[in-house]
């Protein structure tokens, strides 16, 4: 099991480009089942999920060509649906979450689809109830083995049909619309999630051929076309590393550039900073953070305690509050951060506290955090990653602090951060994987 040895205390400088976006290649991965016809997608991360992803979909018979570092083509001609059946799809599909998203096309294209329990983060109850009623509601047949964890959904066909999401899932909505383009007639759906993860999977299927309108809100309607297309498709970069690197300038102190952000898709993500009281300048494209020897955290206009709450599109995205909260440790002024979304994310907390952090955890979804104004530095120590956002916040903590500390099981940040260690090091970080 690998761990990063990390030395805190330097100061970064350079300058960073973010990687493509992971929940964003997750979904169009899997959009590329839906065609016969060749899709090339670019800007791809060379991350651990996505790249599981990429095998499981040559597992089943995709032809995957990798055109360049960052570029595939897929070509989804022949599938083999008699390997969803075997133990070795259920055990390579289970490796993570995103994957639950070859249902939606699977469904469509061939009228059946199976999976097991996904896997991704252990961050509190995550359920699948949104995908499934949105497959049954387009005329599927849903059948769950609980001894097994095993889901199927069939259908001779799908019919369009009107539906009020129970929760604005990202990848429930992903998947209904991954069904319903290829469906007979009108789909609307209401309560649908927009993160910009979805839009994406949305403009990709149009220049497929899919007629959708709505998007980019949470009403979309989509009338169903017979077959889809090829075409190309570029990846977002991904506004979670951004924002985890605008986290990690402020905790160090460090003059950074963020490069080529795409910041105009980045919604309330440079405000919620702001509020943070970190100084951040947008310069074209890119985002230039100065050195702050200290940054304060507003009040709300009455003079109370700000809040950090996650929120659906366009809300704060839930994965960046680890971000936050362990910036928050640094800050002068204290901060509410409300995880709203899921029950066990921040239970990590405890490892900031052995490292001198102020924090109270109110209950598990609320920790109140008490800045300590960089007059104390946090004390290196050992750490484990508990999950991808909690593994990279305990990074920038390492970073900042006083002294070394050693990360261990970061195959949970490998999941999600490129390279990590080495493009930290090319920002000055003294960082060794071991
Ligand atoms: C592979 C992938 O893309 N993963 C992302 C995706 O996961 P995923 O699609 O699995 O997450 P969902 O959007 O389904 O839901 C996340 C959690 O939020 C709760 N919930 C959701 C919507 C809502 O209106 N109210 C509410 O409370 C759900 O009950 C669940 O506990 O979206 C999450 C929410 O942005 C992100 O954290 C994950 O990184
Ligand atoms: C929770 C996350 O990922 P996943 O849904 O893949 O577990 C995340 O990216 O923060």
């Amino acid at each position: 099991m690998h761990c990063f040895e990390i030395e805190g205390g330097h100061k970064l400088s350079g300058e960073i480009t973010p990687q493509g976006a992971k929940n964003e290649a997750l979904q169009v991965i899997c959009a590329t089942l839906l065609s016969k016809e060749e899709i090339i997608i670019n800007n791809i991360p060379d991350i651990v999920d996505v790249n599981n992803l990429i095998n499981l979909l040559g597992d089943i018979g995709v032809i995957v060509k990798r055109l360049g570092k960052a570029s595939c083509s897929f070509i989804a001609e022949n599938i083999n649906m008699d390997y969803l059946q075997s133990q070795e799809f259920r055990t390579k599909a289970s490796s993570l979450r995103g994957s639950v998203m070859i249902m939606g096309p699977l469904l469509a294209r061939f009228g059946k689809a199976y999976f097991p329990k996904p896997g991704g983060d252990k961050i509190g109850r995550r359920r699948l109830d949104t995908h499934f009623i949105g497959f049954e509601k387009l005329g599927a047949q849903f059948h769950y083995n609980p001894s097994e964890i095993f889901y199927s959904v069939e259908a001779e066909h799908l019919k369009g049909t009107y539906m009020l999401l129970d929760e604005a899932s990202v990848t429930g909505t992903a998947n209904i619309v991954l069904a319903a383009v290829l469906a007979q007639g009108k789909t609307t759906i209401y309560n649908a999630a927009c993160e910009p993860y979805v839009q994406q999977l949305c403009k990709m299927l149009v220049s497929m051929g899919a007629k959708i309108s709505g998007i980019g809100s949470n009403l979309l309607n989509i009338e169903g076309v017979e077959s889809l297309g090829g075409c190309e498709h570029r990846i977002l970069p991904d506004m979670i590393e951004i924002g985890s690197f605008i986290g990690m300038a402020a905790m160090t102190g460090s003059e950074i550039t963020i490069k080529d952000t795409a910041y105009d898709e980045l919604g309330v993500i440079p405000d919620a900073f702001r509020k943070m009281g970190i100084q951040l300048e947008r310069r074209g494209d890119d985002i230039y953070i100065p050195e702050q020897d200290e940054y304060e955290i507003e009040t709300f206009i009455d003079g109370s305690i700000m809040t950090i709450a996650d929120a659906p599109w366009p809300g704060l995205t839930p994965d960046l509050l680890s971000v936050f909260l362990v910036i928050a440790t640094q800050a002068k002024g204290s901060v509410l951060i409300h995880q709203k979304m899921f029950e066990s994310r921040l239970f990590f907390v405890d490892k900031l506290i052995d490292m001198g952090a102020r924090i109270i955890l109110c209950d598990p979804h609320r920790a109140t955090v008490i800045g300590l104004n960089k007059e104390t530095p946090l004390r290196g120590t050992t750490l484990t990653s508990p999950d991808i956002r909690a593994g990279v916040a305990l990074l920038i903590a390492a970073l900042s602090a006083n002294g070394k500390s050693t990360i261990q099981n970061i195959a949970q940040i490998d999941r999600g951060y490129q390279n990590i260690d080495e493009r930290l090091r090319k920002l000055g970080a003294k960082i060794k994987r071991n």
